[in-house]
């Protein structure tokens, strides 16, 4: 099962900027968790920040006891191998073959046989749908498979812990529908604890447990799906609204007299429908985190707003009647 990451008053700032204050989260094991927030508010800062390659100046990531921002360096590096990273742009070796770029971290951190890297390697390959372009090099594949051979370079050391950063950046729709389904697909397989920061709102619907998100050098919020969803915070509104109107402008923030002059102007289009979570693929397990996540989430309800009080007790409710929220198996042209 994944690993709880806990993060207690973490503060950070380049120079005089400010990124963000005092953010404080848990990603509960096993679940999945997005961050969302807009360009330039300290997301891929924050992913760094939890895997010990940048230093906020206050605050703690605890992972199984071990703090990534101020135990020695041994440490830090022991845990990192705890987690598996999936980068923008795949971040893959042009001149290497998917399978040798795959097999990197084996290579890198392991000891292992050749044929033991290559059982491993292929076996992540099929997980995220690669099968049959082992052998090609990421410049004559798409985006998406890119991505998806990201992902599984991610996978090849056994994550208990797995960051996605924008694992949507680049690909159209339906491409971002296919990740979606591989993203919760994984978790069924592997039960590590996931955080994926997105602007995708259609990613932000369908696969997280938990949601989170960042504006203005704070965490606005961080908790179960439904409270950021009926969220009537302007700045979580606008942003699942995708609207021009609220607080969050061209530059991250509006001036005052730009929000001034907005006043007035209707806002949002009614509550916002959620739409039900994705189930893993038929075929695979179910998610553990489902049952683990449902015992936390009942245990803290008449902590929550009403409206999400609401949401949840008919996601329950739903997920009792009707399980299927599915998209097709990935195919191999993503
Ligand atoms: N190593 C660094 N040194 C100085 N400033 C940095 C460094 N890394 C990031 N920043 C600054 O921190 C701010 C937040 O950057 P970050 O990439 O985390 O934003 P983001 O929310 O991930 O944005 P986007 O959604 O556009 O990817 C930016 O203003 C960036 O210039």
């Amino acid at each position: 099962m994944g690993i709880e990451v806990v993060v207690e008053g973490l503060t950070k700032s380049f120079g005089k900027q400010s990124i963000w204050r005092d953010v404080t989260l848990t990603l509960p094991a096993g679940e999945v968790s997005v961050m969302l927030g807009p360009s330039g508010t300290g997301k891929t800062v924050f992913l760094k920040s939890l895997i010990g390659l940048i230093k906020p100046e206050e605050g703690r990531v605890l992972i199984n006891g071990v703090d990534m921002v101020n135990s020695p360096q041994g440490d830090i590096y022991e845990t990192r191998k705890l987690f598996g990273l999936m980068f923008q742009d795949g971040a893959l070796f042009g001149s290497m073959s998917l399978f040798d770029n795959i097999a990197f971290p084996l290579r890198e951190h392991t000891r292992k046989k050749e044929s033991e890297i290559r059982r491993i390697v292929m076996e992540r390959i099929e997980i995220v749908g690669l099968l049959g372009a082992e052998g090609k090099l990421p410049g004559e594949i798409s985006g998406g498979m890119r991505k998806r051979a990201g992902l599984a370079r991610a996978l090849v050391l056994d994550p208990q812990i797995v960051l996605c950063d924008e694992p949507d950046s680049g690909l159209d729709p339906v491409r971002t529908a296919y990740l979606s389904q591989l993203l919760i697909d994984l978790n069924a397989q592997i039960d590590a604890t996931m955080l994926i920061v997105t602007h995708n709102l259609d990613i932000a619907a369908t696969v997280p447990d938990n949601m989170g998100m960042l504006f203005r050098r704070e965490l606005v919020t961080f908790g179960p799906r439904e409270v950021l969803l009926t969220s009537e915070e302007p700045v979580v509104a606008q942003f699942l609204d995708g609207r021009r109107e609220g607080p969050i402008g061209m530059s991250e923030e509006k001036d005052a007299a730009t929000l001034a002059a907005e006043a007035g102007v209707p806002g949002g289009t009614g509550p916002r429908r959620i739409v039900p979570q994705l189930e893993p693929s038929p075929g695979l397990p179910p998610r553990l985190a489902v049952a683990r996540r449902r015992d936390r989430v009942m245990g803290m309800l008449d902590r929550l707003p009403p409206a999400a009080q609401a949401a949840i007790r008919d996601t329950y409710a739903y997920s009792a009647q009707a399980p299927t929220l599915r998209m097709p198996a990935a195919g191999s042209g993503t």
